[in-house]
């Protein structure tokens, strides 16, 4: 599968346009981004990252569910990136797995280093988030 790689040299996180709270712009801010894209949907964050309109989708909040995640997880990975809950642990799927994705969203697109992006989300941003 191929995709096309964000820019280097900036940063355009993609996040919710109607689903804000300051816990959410608190995640983002912590990330100094040069751009911030606001859409609508799990799925529309996600293709964003696989066309390289964004480096990261940040979603620090307990309102997105299973379904909205599991099949845009599933391209996203194909494509050698990662999604996870803001803590960076997997996002449960099994059958008795709770519908909600409590402890938020981070999707970041191939080739960016998840890890660096999880580490730059405040602690009380992720205290905030509980399963
Ligand atoms: N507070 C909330 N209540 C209900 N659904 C929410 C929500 N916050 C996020 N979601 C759902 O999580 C997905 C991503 O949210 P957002 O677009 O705001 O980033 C959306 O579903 P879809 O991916 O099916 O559109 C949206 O409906
Ligand atoms: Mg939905």
């Amino acid at each position: 599968m191929s995709t096309v790689s964000p820019p280097d040299g900036c940063l355009i996180v993609t996040t919710t346009r109607s689903h804000s709270s300051s816990t959410v712009n608190d995640a983002i801010d912590a990330l100094s981004p040069s751009e911030v894209v606001r859409v609508g949907g799990a799925g529309h964050k996600v293709m964003l990252l696989l066309e390289g309109k964004a480096h990261v989708y940040v979603f620090a909040s307990p309102g997105c569910k299973k379904w909205d995640t599991c099949a845009p997880q599933a391209v996203l990975e194909a494509a050698g990136g990662t999604l996870t809950d803001i803590k960076g642990v997997q996002i449960p799927y099994h059958a008795s797995a709770p519908h909600r994705n409590s402890t938020g969203v981070l999707a970041s697109a191939a080739g960016q280093q998840h890890e660096v992006y999880l580490a730059k989300i405040p602690q009380h941003v992720k205290d905030n988030l509980k399963a």
